[in-house]
């Protein structure tokens, strides 16, 4: 199959965030012969004239940026068939809200499409193959996406879920910071496999609570992303992990991190909503508590093995 064929009709898409993700987003549509413009804070184009025409408006802005950046966008005059790509992994601190969320309330007339999957931006770079998921309520608009990005090195797969999507690449990220400090701990394969396996089935917990498909978490978005992110050092968040691990405090942490480690701030965003829900999340309130540093990573891990016995599935 040549790349040709995923690329017949050439779009102009805008990417926002020129961050690592941006960066290679960029690059894939390029290579395919789109026309992209990328806007950053720190680049000489503004953001009018990157909108400008753009039929495709990719967001890869960090979470704590994307509600500014929506609002700024709304000010200017797009297409009403301007299709917005959000690929954020987070969520608003201030309502819970994931980030296609927020896109389709600033944009209720617009199709909104979620780009998730096992995707490190560093292998990617490399020109490594890689699968991803797009996923909207709108399957023509998912459609055009994965068009948009398809290419022999980047398989890109629609689904219908896209709440699920979006969830999976989110909540991974609380598990990747546990993946790291069970590595960093050298605790061997047995406990990385029953952390990963458990950290699942609090994803898909958290997920069914809030509306999403069971299946789309066993899928690329949700397992797929997990196992990436959780047997990675090239994971930020798994570096978070690993180092508080090795005892160095968040601040000192995060200080040294290239780049966002979403689920520090997801971590915080979940405990309020599991509290709210009633949610059992055993997983993510002890990455919670460490995060804090209201506790150490081996109390984290005994206050994990010490919880009372129960069966694996309440059928
Ligand atoms: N790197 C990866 O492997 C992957 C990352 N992601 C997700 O993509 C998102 C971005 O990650 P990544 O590119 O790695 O992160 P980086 O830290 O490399 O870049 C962050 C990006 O967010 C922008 N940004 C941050 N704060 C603000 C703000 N307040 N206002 C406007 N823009 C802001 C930055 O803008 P500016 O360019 O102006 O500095 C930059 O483009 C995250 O949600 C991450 O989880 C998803 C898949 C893979
Ligand atoms: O989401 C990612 C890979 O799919 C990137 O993970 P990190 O944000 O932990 O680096």
């Amino acid at each position: 199959m040549s790349e040709q064929m995923y690329s017949n009709s050439k779009l102009s898409v805008a990417i926002l965030g020129a961050g690592a993700w941006g960066a290679s987003l960029a690059n894939l549509a390029t290579a395919n012969g789109h026309q992209v413009r990328v806007w950053s804070r720190q680049g000489s184009q503004t953001i009018q004239a990157v909108l400008k025409d753009a039929q495709i408006v990719l967001s890869a802005i960090s979470m704590i940026g994307v509600r500014d950046v929506a609002s700024q966008v709304q000010s200017f005059t797009l297409s009403p068939e301007t299709i917005f790509v959000t690929a954020t992994k987070g969520l608003d601190p201030q309502t819970t809200c994931t980030p296609s969320q927020i896109w389709q309330t600033v944009f209720p007339n617009h199709a909104v499409v979620v780009l998730s999957g096992p995707n490190l931006s560093k292998e990617i770079q490399m020109e490594l193959p890689a699968a991803t998921v797009v996923a909207s309520n709108i399957p023509t608009a998912a459609e055009i996406v994965q068009l948009v990005f398809s290419s022999g090195r980047f398989r890109v797969y629609t689904n219908p879920d896209p709440l699920g999507v979006e969830l999976g690449g989110t909540l991974k990220n609380v598990i990747a910071i546990a993946a790291g400090v069970c590595d960093g701990l050298q605790l061997g394969t047995n406990a990385k496999a029953a952390l990963v396996t458990r950290g699942l089935t609090e994803m898909v917990r958290i997920g069914n609570n809030w509306g999403a498909k069971t299946e789309t978490f066993y899928g690329l978005s949700g397992l797929g992303d997990l196992l990436a992110t959780c047997n990675s050092p090239l994971s930020r968040n798994y570096q978070v992990g690993y180092q508080l691990a090795g005892g160095k405090s968040l601040t000192e942490t995060l200080a040294n991190l290239q780049g966002t480690a979403e689920g520090v701030n997801t971590c915080q965003v979940l405990m309020q909503r599991a509290k709210q829900q009633n949610i059992p999340v055993p997983i993510t309130e002890q990455v919670y508590r460490l995060l804090q540093g209201e506790i150490t990573p081996r109390q984290a891990l005994d206050e994990l093995m010490l919880r009372d016995i129960k069966p694996e599935y309440n059928y």
